[in-house]
């Protein structure tokens, strides 16, 4: 049955909603831990409402009309939309003002006005915005809006353009600032258009003023980034760690060998974070939006930012987890990938520009100040806002938009480019340029494999060579080996502990690369193409903690090619099969060791595959269990073919059509257990049980000797000894046996008795007598097992002391250190480097340059009037030569006192 894509993604996406209704707790104990930490901050950063009603002087109209700026060339009054009564008001307060025409500036739309006051005022500017001007003699209201590029004035707040909005500034900024002149002005101007009694006075009685602190300016920045940092560590919980730790406990390579729609897990592993972090992110937005966190932005901006960012971010960790295959590492490495944006967001200079590229964290934290300055300047942000530039150094939104989008895309190619070049113990490693290499494009034909008759081959192996080299020792395995494994057929292979066994099926599976030689099943010679054709059985049992027994043997069915209602049927006959109907809904982590296997067996066996391989199946398992299973795979032999290892010879004899023994990387022997017998076997074997043999031997060999000449003791098991007895004299055994009989009570032998050679003497003579024993860096058992420093501890019967126990730490550590030196090199340099890295850049980055100097020579401004004013009569020698100075350089120099009309290029000196 084919897989189809779509079941198998609501497959992979079930296996992971498993997941997370197992870890539910944890996981909402995060969530809801970083939701209350966010909501804590929108509370705590609300400050109460306190109205400053103070009373404030009242001021005279020509004093106001005297503190207004309109000194400067590059002041500018804009206005909009120009109609007659509009410029007709307009020109009366010009004149009011008298200033000249060309510093007003008309405008039809308001907007337009507004935004060019923003970028291209250089002075200080106020805009006009009309939004009702009665014709003159008619009732009605004038009603318009004042604005600044240096202040803004709202009904409730006030909001000043610079960054630093302090509540420091007095109240009458209001004033200074020419607010309130302008506004009189132009009310005074219009009452005279429509005629009223100017015998009026504007008086200011009061102004309420909110208390403005410098948090307000920045809420919206602080509570986004206090929102990344928490979704970085949100992330690194509960997306990193477990998508690393499924590469660590082989589930994602075993899912690989299983189908090769695997990459269905990590996007379903992906979708479902994605949903519950949009739902978090939600959930915090609203809270938000109701504490007035999001200023005056409207909130669908603000969610597609936050969206865009969980998007690219979780992209960016993919590509992280690709770095690291153990959990410990991950949790470390990831938390300093993650962190390393933030430094490039403390100052800007190019490395900034450049992280914001590279990293979702910094184009996000660019968004919220692009979306605070919006909102300080009290503008509500519209669709056109997207594309304007707020600040000469800012980016427009929508670039910042598209930033975030083009990065998650980029992270994903990268992540997919990463596991193909890199893909961890077990993978399969592509080319560097793979890419290039049109076939990777190519539609791969798929094997539709079809029941072959009993006795063809399924796989064929031929001049196989593989060598592990350590830096300790060189590990043959295979050296031009050549087999066969027939379809229908029970193939068992056999050997020494390290013979190479399992590496072979590893090899087969693709797990482990051969050096040379080519392996053929059903007619492939591409793992990639058969390996999904295997039901696979390892020796370390892989399982998910959060899927019960039936929902592993369901789960394995299905991406196997099952449906779902067959595979729960077939998952629960099997669960019968292999005596684990009473854990059906038991978690695999909490069966025993045996059952583990059996369960191992079940999902090895699931689907429809014609292969099944299957590593030291019965280990573990008891009697009647292993009985059961020679019954499974009986069974399975109809229609598959089966190659399995064990160390048991009564259970390769039971199982085996054909026996394989491995030792020294060769085929030692290969055959049926009859054929191997017959060929290599010792002959029968005469068990005696004699009181004391080592007395009676002489006589009792000699008795033999005379009817079999070429026997030989095997082995004495004080009462039992084992005498070989060759076939090539089987004619005279039974007159040496009668021999025997007749001289039991004189030879003191209690039992005779003879068997025929066993499929063990077989193994021993192929294999080679002795046992090896691995150790986990791949030396033998003649190796001391403890070294020095840890034998020279006392044996001892009392409890060991806190000294004795530290040194024993200090062992596990150091062994550790000593063997993976170079990973924990790297692993504990990694976040010196990167940090070191980040403060070079910064420092680099903070190099101001200084400009050129400023000529600052008299000479240089031409002519003008320098005003003196030094009414105190003191430095008169200072004046004196500066007068002297001012005159050499062409300028004229008068006391403050005389005229200053019309004064073009005025200078004033005040002495104190
Ligand atoms: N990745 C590796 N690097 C170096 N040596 C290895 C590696 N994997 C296995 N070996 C060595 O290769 C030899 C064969 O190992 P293998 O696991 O294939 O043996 P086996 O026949 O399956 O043994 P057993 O019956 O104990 O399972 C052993 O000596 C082992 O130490």
């Amino acid at each position: 049955m084919a897989c189809r894509g779509s079941p198998l993604f609501f497959v992979f996406l079930r296996k992971n909603f498993l997941y997370l209704r197992f870890n539910l707790v944890p996981l909402l104990c995060i969530f809801i831990g970083s939701a209350a930490v966010l909501c804590g901050y929108l509370h705590w950063s609300v400050r109460p409402v306190k109205h400053n009603l103070e009373e404030l002087e009242p001021k005279d109209y020509d004093v106001l009309k005297q503190l207004y700026f309109p000194a400067n060339d590059l002041d500018y009054i804009y206005f909009a939309p120009s109609s007659n009564n509009v410029d007709d008001i307009m020109d009366m307060v010009r004149q009011e003002l008298e200033i000249p025409a060309e510093r007003f500036r008309i405008y039809n739309i308001s907007s337009d006005m507004q935004l060019d006051m923003e970028q291209n005022c250089l002075g200080n500017c106020f805009a006009i915005n009309f939004k009702q001007v009665p014709n003159r003699g008619s009732v009605g209201r004038l009603v318009y809006s004042l604005s600044s590029n240096q202040m803004r004035i709202s009904p409730k707040k006030r909001f000043v353009n610079d960054e630093e909005i302090n509540h420091q500034k007095d109240d009458d900024d209001y004033i200074r600032v020419g607010f309130l002149t302008l506004q009189h002005i132009l009310d005074r101007q219009y009452m005279k258009y429509q005629e009223l009694n100017p015998n009026y006075e504007l008086l200011l009685s009061s102004m309420p003023n909110l208390e403005v602190s410098s948090m307000d300016s920045h809420r919206l920045t602080y509570f986004g980034t206090l929102c990344s940092i928490l979704f970085n560590v949100v992330l690194l919980s509960t997306f990193v760690v477990p998508f690393v730790e499924e590469k660590q406990n082989g589930l994602k390579e075993f899912l690989n060998l299983v189908t090769p729609m695997s990459f269905l897990n990590g996007l379903t592993f992906f979708f479902i974070r994605f949903i519950c972090y949009a739902a978090l992110l939600l959930f915090v937005l609203i809270a938000a939006y109701f504490y007035e966190a999001l200023g005056l932005i409207g909130f669908a901006y603000i969610a597609v930012l936050y969206l865009l960012y969980i998007l690219a971010t979780m992209s960016y960790a993919y590509l992280i987890s690709v770095c690291f295959h153990s959990v410990f590492y991950a949790k470390i490495g990831g938390l300093v990938m993650l962190i390393i944006p933030y430094v490039f967001s403390f100052v800007r200079s190019w490395v900034t520009s450049v992280a914001f590229f590279l990293f979702s964290t910094n184009a996000f934290l660019e968004g919220l100040d692009v979306f605070q300055t919006f909102s300080n300047k009290h503008r509500h942000f519209g669709a056109a806002d997207l594309f304007r530039e707020i600040k000469d150094d800012s980016t427009r939104m929508f670039w910042i938009y598209c930033s975030l989008i083009a990065q998650s895309i980029l992270y994903a190619l990268l992540y997919n480019y990463m596991t193909c070049v890199f893909p961890g113990p077990g993978g399969l490693k592509r080319p560097f340029l793979f890419f290039l290499d049109p076939n990777t494009y190519k539609k791969r034909q798929r094997n539709e494999y079809t029941t072959a008759p009993r006795g063809t081959h399924a796989i064929i192996i031929s001049e196989l060579c593989k060598k592990f080299q350590t830096s300790k020792r060189e590990t043959l395995i295979s050296d031009n080996l050549n087999m066969t494994i027939n379809n229908k057929e029970i193939t068992v292979l056999l050997g020494h502990n390290g013979a190479g066994k399992t590496t072979m099926m590893n090899m087969i599976m693709g797990l482990v690369p051969k050096d040379a030689g080519k392996i053929v099943v059903c007619s492939e010679r591409d793992v990639a193409s058969y390996r999904h054709l295997i039901g696979f059985c390892p020796q370390h049992s892989v399982f998910m903690s959060y899927m019960t027994c039936h929902q592993h043997l369901e789960f394995f069915a299905q991406l196997r090619g099952s449906r779902r209602s067959d595979a729960c049927l077939w998952a629960d006959t099997k669960l019968k099969k292999l005596g684990l109907k009473e854990k059906r809904d038991e978690y695999g982590r909490n069966l025993s060791g045996g059952m583990k296997r059996r369960l191992s067996l079940g999902i090895a066996i699931a689907g429809n595959t014609k292969i099944v391989i299957l590593d030291e199946p019965s280990s573990g398992l008891d009697i009647e269990s292993r009985r059961q299973l020679w019954d499974i795979l009986l069974n399975l032999r109809k229609e598959k073919a089966i190659l399995v290892t064990t160390h048991y010879m009564e259970e390769a004899e039971v199982l085996g059509d054909t026996i394989c023994i491995l030792a020294n990387g060769k085929l030692q022997s290969t055959g049926s257990p009859l054929e191997l017998k017959r060929r290599l076997g010792i002959g029968y074997r005469l068990k005696l049980e004699v009181t004391d043999f080592t007395f009676r031997e002489r006589e009792i060999m000699k008795i033999i000797l005379d009817y079999v000449p070429t026997a030989r003791v095997l082995n004495v098991v004080k009462p039992t000894v084992y005498i070989c007895l060759p076939y090539a004299y089987k004619m005279c055994f039974s007159e040496m046996l009668l021999k025997l009989e007749s001289r039991t009570s004189e030879l003191e032998i209690s039992t005779i008795s003879m068997t025929d050679t066993s499929l063990e003497d077989v193994f021993l003579r192929c294999a080679g007598e002795q046992d090896q024993v691995d150790t986990p860096d791949g030396s033998r058992n003649d190796a001391p097992l403890l070294t020095a420093l840890y034998k020279r501890l006392p044996s001892q019967h009392t409890p060991p002391s806190t000294w004795q126990l530290w040194l024993a730490v200090f062992y596990k550590k150091w062994t550790f250190l000593a063997n993976e030196w170079l990973y924990a090199v790297i692993m504990l340099s990694l976040p010196v480097v990167c940090v070191s890295g980040a403060i070079l850049a910064m420092h680099a980055m903070s190099v101001v340059k200084n400009e050129a100097a400023l000529p600052l020579k008299l000479s240089q401004m031409g002519s003008g009037v320098v005003y003196i004013y030094n009414p105190t009569g003191h430095h008169a020698q200072v004046e004196q030569q500066l007068r002297q100075q001012i005159e050499l350089s062409g300028l004229t120099a008068q006391n403050v006192a005389a005229t200053r009309k019309q004064c073009e290029k005025c200078y004033e000196v005040h002495f104190l």
